[in-house]
């Protein structure tokens, strides 16, 4: 009992990011156990994400086909037969949507202590030693799990996303699905204001702050965003004002995006806000104050004006 198992995430027939970061977290944690890692997929299109899933450092990918889309009853029923068949020492989930909704109840069903929301994991001994945010980001805390096993879910953005071709074997796991017991189906998807924009998927993110001063000015930022053929996301300040739609919101109380270039402009670096976008490969920060937060974490601080800086831009890209 030292092997740990993850569960991938899906939705709309498509992987999502913390599916390959749950590798590579999984892939930490077996190491420190000395077992192996299992990733295991249920529903959709199980064929193609099993493959996908097949990346360094996964030892085995079990593959459920049950349904297309998330359903809180397969997946509980689903991870109790993986569990009893695999008998893992730790079970990890993704701290999204559907990770939330089933973790709780598997952990309940399984008598595992759960820990939520980790943004770091490590073994001290026989304990589980989970790292955890508080007070939007300003403390850190230990939780020293030392039953032995637990469950724990992670947050998106934290590990670095596994890579490669490993050399997992694909398996198909066959479960036996008590259908009297699944007692909802997503029958649909209804796309709030705007939400045909995923900024989580997005490389390239212009993102614009309070310091923009005013909604018309927004139009500014527009022809940057098509000079670099970019995607338009925001502060929260931003969308409180009610200039862009939640699904724009970055951080804490948005979305956790992962881009390669996030380029921050006139946003001040507050700890909800860089909870959304710490993890982006190169941070570039226009900003007039070289004191805010932002210009700390930017690999690029252009300390100026944005309203001289996005022109500039515009021309130099167009
Ligand atoms: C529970 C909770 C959850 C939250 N969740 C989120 C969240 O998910 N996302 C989020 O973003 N915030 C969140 N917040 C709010 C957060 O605390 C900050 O208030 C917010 O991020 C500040 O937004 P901002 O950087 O756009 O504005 P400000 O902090 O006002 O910063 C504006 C920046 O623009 C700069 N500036 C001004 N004029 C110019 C100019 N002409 N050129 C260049 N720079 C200029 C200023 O120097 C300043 O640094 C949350 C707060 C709480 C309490």
């Amino acid at each position: 009992m030292t092997d740990v198992l993850a569960i991938a995430d899906h939705r709309r027939g498509e992987l999502r990011p913390v599916s390959y970061e749950l590798a590579t977290a999984g892939r930490e944690l077996a190491d420190a156990t000395g077992g192996d890692l299992h990733l295991a997929v249920i529903g959709g299109d199980v064929e193609s994400f099993g493959e996908k899933l097949a990346r360094d450092g996964v030892d085995v990918v079990h593959t459920v086909a049950e349904g297309e889309e998330f359903n809180h009853d397969v997946y509980t029923q689903t991870i109790e037969q993986l569990y009893a068949a695999l008998d893992p020492q730790y079970v990890l989930a993704p701290n999204s949507v559907n990770g939330l909704d089933y973790a709780p109840a598997v952990a309940g069903r399984l008598d595992l202590p759960i820990v939520t929301d980790v943004v770091g994991l490590e073994l001290d001994g026989d304990s589980l030693v989970a790292t955890r945010e508080m007070y939007g980001g300003k403390v850190e805390t230990t939780t020293e799990l030392d039953a032995g096993a637990a469950l724990a879910t992670i947050r998106e953005g934290e590990w670095p996303e596994a890579e490669g071709t490993g050399e997992a074997s694909i398996e198909a796991f066959d479960v036996d699905i008590d259908e009297d017991a699944v007692g909802s189906t997503v029958t649909g998807f209804e796309e709030v204001a705007g939400g045909d924009v995923d900024i989580s998927e997005a490389d390239l993110l212009v993102s614009i702050g309070r310091g923009i001063e005013e909604e018309e000015n927004l139009d500014l930022i527009r022809d940057l965003v098509d000079a670099l053929d970019a995607t338009l996301s925001s502060s929260r300040p931003i969308v409180d004002a009610g200039w862009l739609p939640a699904n724009r919101q970055v951080g804490q109380s948005g979305k956790v995006v992962t881009p390669d270039v996030y380029l921050a402009i006139g946003i001040s670096g507050a700890v909800q806000h860089v909870a959304g976008m710490k993890g982006s490969d190169t941070i570039v920060a226009i900003n007039t104050d070289p004191n805010a937060p932002i210009m700390d974490i930017a690999d690029y601080a252009i300390h100026d004006d944005l309203f001289d800086v996005v022109p500039a831009l515009i021309e130099a890209f167009e």
